[in-house]
């Protein structure tokens, strides 16, 4: 007599996790051979669980075609590495106010430190990266930044707003992706520390929400991921902002909606966006494995910025 069929495993989890792979098909069809440009920033580092779903998924993010092109901050790992030397250090309007001093510790922390230690997350996890700083193959030429307007909290004796020179603060000017494309097709990762160099031969310490926007609008990525420790731009009730356009970022700076950090962040989305990257994305870093979530499922995470 012939042995009865097994019973049909009705594996509920099994069949969300098909599902889950089913709904991530367009979206890997038509995003694969783009650029997707990720900014992890440095209070994200400090939980290795994260770093290590971090690595993952950009691994994955290259294994379905994409190239993904990784700008690392390391702020509080800069701050950490000036107090053990005893260097006082200033933030003037979210940016490091740096002599040739600091300077020379943000790159020995940036490009030292933490580039490798994202590198060796990203091989752990199944990838190959290279990291490299804007210095590399002359790809970021930086400028130095205006000197900055400071508020009546930090006014002088007179109550006059003060105006701050930050030293070797610098912003991109010049962009060469050509090193960045040749890794990508080679098969590699590019992980970039936010250090260049200014017409001057002179090392500038960059803001790496600044360096990631400037890169993805150069490249035309398809996304701009900004990973930070909230869960999107938030209103002025906590509600999360799905969407936003350029102008509906001017609106919420103008009455007070966003502040502090985010300024600039959504300054970097707006400018990346109206340069020639597709759309911004601000996360929750804290989220693991929030960049998957938001692409490669309908549902979507944080605050999408398009140009509108
Ligand atoms: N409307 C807002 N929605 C969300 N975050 C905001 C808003 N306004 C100000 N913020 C602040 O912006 C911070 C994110 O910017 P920042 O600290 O520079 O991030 P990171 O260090 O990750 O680059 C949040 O932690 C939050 O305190
Ligand atoms: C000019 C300037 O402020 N540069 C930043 C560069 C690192 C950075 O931006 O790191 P996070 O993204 O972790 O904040 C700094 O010195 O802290």
């Amino acid at each position: 007599m012939a042995n009865a069929l097994p019973p049909v495993p009705s594996n509920v989890e099994l069949l969300a996790k098909a599902e889950t792979l089913i709904e991530a098909l367009p979206y890997l069809k038509r995003y694969e051979g783009r650029t997707f440009v990720v900014k992890y920033g440095g209070h994200a580092m400090g939980d290795p669980a994260l770093a290590q779903d971090f690595a993952e998924d950009i691994v994955l993010l290259k294994a379905v075609g994409i190239n993904p092109v990784v700008v690392h901050g390391g702020g509080p790992q800069i701050g950490r590495m000036l107090k053990a030397l005893g260097i006082e250090s200033q933030f003037v309007n979210g940016l490091r106010v740096t002599d040739k001093a600091t300077a020379d510790v943000a790159e020995m922390v940036l490009s030292g430190a933490i580039n490798k230690e994202l590198v060796s997350w990203i091989s752990k996890a199944g990838g190959k990266a290279v990291g490299i700083s804007g210095k590399d193959g002359a790809m970021v030429t930086a400028r130095k930044v205006a000197a900055q307007k400071v508020g009546k909290a930090i006014a002088d004796e007179d109550g006059e707003a003060l105006i701050v020179d930050l030293g070797y603060v610098g912003e991109p000017d010049v962009i060469d992706t050509s090193v960045l494309d040749t890794l990508s097709q080679a098969g590699l990762i590019p992980v970039i520390a936010p250090i260049a160099v200014g017409p001057d031969g002179e090392t500038y310490n960059i803001n790496a929400d600044t360096m990631a926007g400037s890169i993805a609008a150069a490249l035309g990525a398809a996304r701009l991921f900004l990973l930070t420790d909230v869960p999107g731009v938030l209103d002025k009730d906590k509600n999360l902002l799905t969407d936003l356009t350029p102008a509906d970022i001017a609106n919420l700076a103008a009455d007070g909606t966003i502040s502090g950090g985010m300024i600039p962040k959504l300054e970097t989305c707006t400018h990346a966006v109206e340069a020639g990257c597709e759309a911004a994305v601000v996360l929750d870093g804290r989220v693991p494995h929030a960049m998957l979530l938001e692409f490669f499922t309908s549902k979507g995470a944080g605050t999408l910025i398009r140009k509108g």
